[in-house]
């Protein structure tokens, strides 16, 4: 699914306005009713509480209220008059809420004007004070009643977004004290881009979004930059395997992993690597890991270093098809020495680079510029810190991402919730399986051999990081079936990597 900017969404209203066609009120209307349909089948309360502001989100809170009218609840509206300018259908449905029910509308000047103790505490507030049209910080009003209602302890559902949090912001938007602090969020279409942000979780709680018809014609002509991939997605670009095919259409990966005390990242990045498809697995050692790979990962074949302890060569690369370099390696001279070589010899391969092959890239940046165009990089937030640079806010940070991505021409996949794949060209693909069980030690090791599994298989990069990164998190869902958060190890993930591909069919 295509996140819009702002500006986007505007313009999508407008096409649905014009080509559809239909009028903005009855648009708003549709809207409205959306989120009433959500609200009944999903929430048991019996009493709402619906703020509203001056503008079009406004509008769709008054026309809520209304809708509500049916049903046997309380209800109070206030429309929180922070600007004289109600839009069109912001007072087109402050009059029809005046027919219908004018007892349940105040119009709020002060803060004082609300009775905040009145609101019982299992009552449900509704937020429709500012949705996409946030363009400054609040302030005033509209800032000292969201803070109130942050102090309540009742469920909030905010409409399209929660107030005072912008869709799209940059970095000067940092720590904007006034912004709602939502448990659900009801949004039309397509998600915000801010929802997508780790620091935003504590506002948007649980988002659904709704689908209110607008017109996907203009949704499908527009670029590509930000994309959340779901299942849909997913199946578009997966590849089914052929009835006669042999190990020998399934590439062969090289995997440079392990030193002294780490050899359980080689390994695990080896299971994930042969639970992802590859047809042969070589595992390039040192001397030390030898048996223990041989004997924890019979599939694999072994390559072994002259050294005893560490990475300090390659095996010839003519061979092999894909390269992952850095689970467990570790970042000494020789080891950095052999990876320079190395990329001096990279021709058709398509590489990725994990943990110490970063951390050897964040000590020795000349080696950014030598990486192989859509190499992958597969970074937390620390080793990425250490490659770009610090940020101010996670907004900025997909700036320093995606700048980092297109100076560099590599493929960047920043781990978290919600991991974004970045693209050389600056696309941003946001990943939408997985959960918190997932951060555990071993993990990371894990999908750096299913992306590398997926590269021997041919897929191109930007393709095989996606994927990869989809069933490494479908993998981790479907381990919690058996697991807790708390319980759940790599070796689980790579136990379900064939549930999580079962999915796709
Ligand atoms: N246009 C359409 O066709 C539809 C719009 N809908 C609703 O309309 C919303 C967008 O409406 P609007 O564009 O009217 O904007 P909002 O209702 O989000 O904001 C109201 C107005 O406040 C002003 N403003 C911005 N930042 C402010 C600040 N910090 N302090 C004070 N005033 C500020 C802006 O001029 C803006 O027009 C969506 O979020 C959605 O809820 C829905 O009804 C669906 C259909
Ligand atoms: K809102």
């Amino acid at each position: 699914m295509k996140i819009l900017t702002p500006k986007q969404t505007r313009e999508l209203d407008q096409f649905t306005i014009d080509h559809e066609p239909i009028a903005s009120i009855d648009l708003m209307e549709r809207a409205a009713q959306k989120c009433m349909d959500w609200i009944i089948s999903n929430i048991d309360a019996s009493s709402y509480y619906i703020f509203c502001g001056t503008g079009n989100n406004g509008g769709d809170g008054l026309a809520i209220t209304r809708m509500l009218d049916p049903f046997p609840y309380n209800k109070k509206a206030f429309l929180i008059h922070f600007s004289d300018k109600l839009s069109k259908d912001a007072k087109l449905n402050y009059k029809h809420l005046k027919k219908t029910d004018a007892a349940c509308l105040s119009q709020i000047d002060f803060l004082e004007d609300i009775d905040f103790n009145q609101i019982e505490p299992d009552a449900i507030i509704i937020d429709a004070i500012f949705g996409s049209g946030l363009n400054r910080p609040v302030e005033g009003l509209a800032k000292l009643v969201i803070e109130k209602i942050n102090e309540l302890p009742n469920k909030v559902i905010s409409i399209d977004i929660p107030s005072g949090l912008m869709a799209e912001y940059d970095e000067s938007y940092a720590g904007s004290p006034a912004i709602i602090k939502a448990d659900i969020t009801l949004t039309f279409q397509t998600p915000k881009l801010s929802f997508l942000l780790p620091e935003n979780s504590q506002f948007v709680g649980h988002w659904h979004v709704l689908d209110i018809g607008l017109l996907a014609e203009y949704i499908e002509e527009q670029k590509e930059t930000h994309v959340l991939v779901e299942k849909d997605y997913i199946t578009s670009i997966y590849k089914h395997r052929l009835q006669h095919s042999h190990k020998g259409n399934y590439g062969h990966a090289l995997l440079i992993a392990g030193c002294y005390g780490k050899m359980g990242a080689a390994i695990l990045a080896s299971k994930g690597c042969l639970k992802a498809g590859v047809g042969l697995l070589t595992v390039h050692v040192p001397h030390w890991g030898y048996n223990i790979i041989q004997s924890s990962v019979p599939e694999a074949m072994a390559s072994i270093d002259r050294s005893e302890m560490i990475f300090t060569e390659f095996p010839e690369l003519n061979g092999f098809n894909a390269i992952a370099i850095g689970p467990g390696l570790n970042k000494k001279k020789n080891s950095v020495v052999a990876f320079e070589n190395m990329l001096s010899k990279i021709e058709h391969h398509s590489l990725v680079v994990d943990a110490d092959g970063l951390n050897i890239l964040s000590e020795n940046k000349h080696l950014l510029n030598k990486l192989p165009q859509q190499t992958i990089l597969t970074p937390h937030p620390k080793e990425f810190e250490r490659l770009a640079g610090s940020w101010k806010n996670d907004m900025h940070r997909l700036k320093i991402l995606k700048d980092f991505c297109q100076q560099y021409q590599v493929i960047t996949v920043l781990k978290g919730a919600y991991t974004v794949t970045c693209m050389p060209d600056g696309r941003c693909y946001f990943n939408t399986t997985g959960n918190p069980g997932m951060a555990t030690a071993g993990s990371g090791d894990v999908l750096t051999g299913i992306i590398l599994a997926l590269l021997a298989q041919n897929y191109p990069p930007d393709k095989a990081a996606t994927l990869a990164v989809y069933l490494h998190g479908k993998a981790g869902d479907k381990a919690l079936l058996q697991e807790s958060k708390e319980s759940l190890i790599a070796s689980d993930i790579i136990r379900n990597l064939g549930n999580a591909f079962k999915s796709l069919n």
